[in-house]
């Protein structure tokens, strides 16, 4: 079943739980500094959703741009030690403020810090999960944030737009809202003449063709309408109605009002997990399949077992995301290795049987298991 645009306001509004998401350049100033107005005018509204029942679950930056300014930085600072060290500061102002502004709606907040390489693996991804459910059992507001201080440069997710949809799917929420300081998509940046404000998408994946997006340009954000459309995209595939406006019409976006953007869902809902492994994290390297593997995996039930990989490239560990690729390099799938790269060449071709007997018990799996593969 297709949404029209009124499926999905309704589908916010009467969302059980809400992932929201806001931008650094809707809760500071240019300056690095909290603007503590807007910040307390965007709580009102989660509050108001909250006393109404939703299960909120907001997924806030402006670590980096509200920390800057009090440790005297004129701009958001570039290089990458600055920007964790800015962010250690920024995080700690940021929930003072969150704490302040909900409690006087009698509403707790918990800090959730996720790094992406904490949530890859399927211990911590559930642990994750688990704590998050937890927070929204007991009432409280969970505000999430990359954990920018610890984040090593490779991995990070870099922008929360992503990070907001992964979230979505993590807590299996009803719908996803994400606020920026544009009022809606536009089918070309805002500041070019002739850009015209589109209300709603029903094919996030058709419409990429049809709009002009550019990067950051607010100096304090990161992403920019780029990682803001491909947030929309990952919800969309994982069955999540979404909806794109700017901050100051959060409490209408909410409540299901014609405001910014709305994005159908394309596809029913996955299995979170699998959607996580697709979109959450680089591959650090590659299995090459033979064409016996590569058509077993393409049928989307197989594992991948060592009989049929040719070699491995790329230095990664279990548990860490790899790409499958055919002999000609084309990508498969993405998947979670079951062995460290260098453990791999001595499994190469051999069958379960030969792993057991030359390499002992606990060589004798598959490679990539079919419930940690995801078809690309
Ligand atoms: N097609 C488009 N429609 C709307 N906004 C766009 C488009 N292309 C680029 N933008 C820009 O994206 C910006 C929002 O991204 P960003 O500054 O990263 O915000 P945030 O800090 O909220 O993540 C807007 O201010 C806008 O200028
Ligand atoms: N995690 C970073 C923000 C990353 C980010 O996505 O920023 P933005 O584009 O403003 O949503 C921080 O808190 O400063």
């Amino acid at each position: 079943m297709t949404m029209v645009e009124e499926d999905v306001r309704r589908a916010v509004a009467a969302a059980r739980t809400v992932v929201v998401k806001v931008g650094s350049s809707s809760l500071t100033k240019p300056s690095g500094h909290l603007d503590a107005a807007r910040l307390r005018a965007l709580v009102a509204a989660l509050a108001a959703a909250a006393q109404q029942g939703a299960r909120v679950v907001l997924v806030s930056s402006g670590a980096i741009a509200a920390g800057f300014g009090p440790l005297g930085f004129e701009a958001r600072p570039s290089d990458v030690a600055t920007q964790q060290a800015v962010a250690a500061v920024g995080q700690g102002l940021l929930m003072a403020q969150y704490e302040a502004a909900f409690s006087r709606y009698g509403l707790k907040v918990g800090q959730i810090l996720i790094t992406a390489e904490d949530t890859i693996r399927a211990t911590q991804y559930r642990n994750v999960q688990r704590t998050l459910d937890r927070l929204l059992d007991l009432g409280v507001v969970p505000i999430v944030n990359e954990n920018d201080s610890l984040a090593s440069n490779e991995i990070r997710f870099g922008d929360n737009d992503r990070l907001s949809a992964l979230m979505a799917n993590l807590v299996r929420a009803d719908a996803l809202v994400l606020l920026t300081d544009v009022d809606a998509l536009y089918t070309a940046p805002p500041s070019q003449p002739g850009a015209r404000r589109i209300g709603f998408v029903p094919d996030v994946v058709a419409a990429l063709d049809d709009v002009t997006v550019t990067g950051p340009t607010s100096g304090v954000g990161t992403g920019g309408m780029v990682t803001k459309l491909e947030a929309a995209r990952v919800a969309a595939v994982s069955g999540i109605p979404a909806v794109l406006t700017s901050a100051v019409n959060a409490g209408p976006a909410l409540m299901g009002d014609p405001v910014g953007t709305a994005f159908a869902p394309v596809k029913h809902r996955g299995s979170s997990r699998r959607l996580w492994i697709g979109f959450a994290a680089e591959p650090r390297g590659a299995l090459v399949a033979d064409a016996g593997a590569a058509k077993a995996v393409r049928g989307g039930r197989a594992s991948l077992l060592s009989a049929g990989v040719l070699e491995v490239r790329g230095e990664f560990s279990a548990g860490d995301p790899v790409w499958i690729d055919d002999e000609s390099g084309r990508h498969l799938a993405r998947g979670l290795s079951g062995f460290d790269s260098e453990e791999i060449p001595q499994m190469l071709g051999r069958t379960t049987t030969q792993l057991k007997r030359f390499l002992g018990a606990e060589y004798a799996h598959p490679v990539v298991h079919r419930d940690d593969l995801v078809l690309v």
